[in-house]
């Protein structure tokens, strides 16, 4: 088993049904950018934060290229919209992993929020069990779950082209000719941590000096935060690829969060075809996903009438953004 914070720091507390005003401000967040269909990632995130009963908000740190349908469709959803400008790279010829990582640098914006205490979760992510006691977890610290290296995605490093992963540290060893192993990374797709304003300036002074790399800001958190970062236990942040890189590693029935993040494997857009996209449990966690979403229980409901009244209409939102595929999961997973 990889090294991490031992399970039992990550005690489950019982929390208050809903955060009080007096409560230190906690949040969960999220980042939208983009017209396209992670807004249905962050629909299915805030149900999935309901299901759970969750006490704290979702604030969604949004570029301004989102469309006023989808920021209405959240709001209907009890969505917090946090406006932000985006953050690019210094100048660079890198080839990020990903072409549309290069937006992912605004992620960093989310540090100068106003609040002591916030668990960031990618769009692409679905929490099926309440974790509302990663809060708790002693302050001073940057929790996350560590990655693995053996995806394609990962060709262009070191650690690939050797065979080494950190989650098996002890199979493929690191070479000594090649010095010391890389340092403990992490997933950036989940993290628990604390906004400052002091640490966000000096994240984007910091950016302005720092070559760009394949993963983007993931590769410059690790660097940022490798001082203080705390691995936790991967039923925090299931990279989907360690159902078939790591297997020895994932207790698929402890799993509370599911990271959507393997080659084909976002819900709202699955097709079943790319590799591994055929498993059984692939299939099964994304018709999890799929039951959330389609789950009208889950709507927000506005506390009062009041509220209700300032609440867009619900249904001529969706109706403008609906599309054929918003409502239904494809038809083999439902069999
Ligand atoms: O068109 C896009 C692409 C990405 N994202 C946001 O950026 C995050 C990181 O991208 P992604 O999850 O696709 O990266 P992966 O985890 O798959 O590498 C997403 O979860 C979304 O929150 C977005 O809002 N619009
Ligand atoms: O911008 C870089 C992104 O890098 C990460 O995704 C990767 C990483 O997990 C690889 O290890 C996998 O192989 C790959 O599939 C996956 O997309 C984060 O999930 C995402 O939020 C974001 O930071
Ligand atoms: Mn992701």
């Amino acid at each position: 088993m990889a090294p991490g914070v031992p399970v039992d720091t990550l005690t489950c507390s019982r929390k208050s049904p809903t955060q009080k005003a007096g409560d230190k401000k906690r949040a969960y967040v999220t980042f939208l950018a983009g017209n396209g269909d992670y807004v249905k990632g962050v629909v299915g995130l805030a149900k999935g934060l309901r299901k759970v009963k969750s006490a704290y908000p979702l604030v969604v740190a949004m570029l301004p290229d989102v469309p006023q349908e989808h920021r209405e469709l959240l709001r209907s959803q009890g969505c917090i919209i946090q406006e932000i400008e985006p953050i690019y790279p210094p100048e660079n010829q890198i080839e990020f992993a990903m072409a549309y990582y290069v937006i992912n640098y605004s992620k960093l914006r989310i540090w100068n929020f106003d609040y002591n205490k916030m668990v960031y979760l990618d769009a692409d992510i679905q929490v099926f069990e309440n974790i509302d006691h990663l809060f708790d977890t002693p302050d001073g610290y940057f929790y996350a779950v560590m990655d693995c290296f053996c995806e394609k995605t990962w060709s262009h490093s070191p650690q690939y082209s050797v065979g080494y992963c950190q989650q098996c540290p002890e199979k493929v060893k690191w070479p000594a000719e090649m010095g010391c192993p890389p340092p403990l990374y992490f997933n950036a797709g989940m993290f628990v941590f604390e906004p400052s304003h002091l640490v966000y300036e000096s994240l984007l002074q910091t950016l302005v000096i720092t070559a760009p790399t394949p993963f983007a800001e993931q590769d410059f958190l690790n660097m940022f935060f490798n001082h203080m970062y705390k691995p936790i236990p991967l039923a925090y942040n299931l990279v989907l690829a360690m159902l078939w890189r790591h297997p020895e590693n994932v207790e698929l029935e402890k799993v509370k969060v599911v990271h959507y993040c393997a080659a084909g494997s976002k819900p709202w857009r699955y097709t079943g075809k790319e590799a591994n996209m055929d498993r059984e449990d692939i299939k099964m966690l994304v018709a999890k996903w799929w039951a959330i979403y389609n789950d009208e229980t889950l709507d927000f409901k506005a506390e009062n009438s009041a509220q209700e009244g300032e609440t867009c209409s619900r249904l001529s939102v969706m109706a403008s953004v609906q599309d054929h595929a918003i409502s239904y999961a494809p038809a083999h997973l439902t069999a």
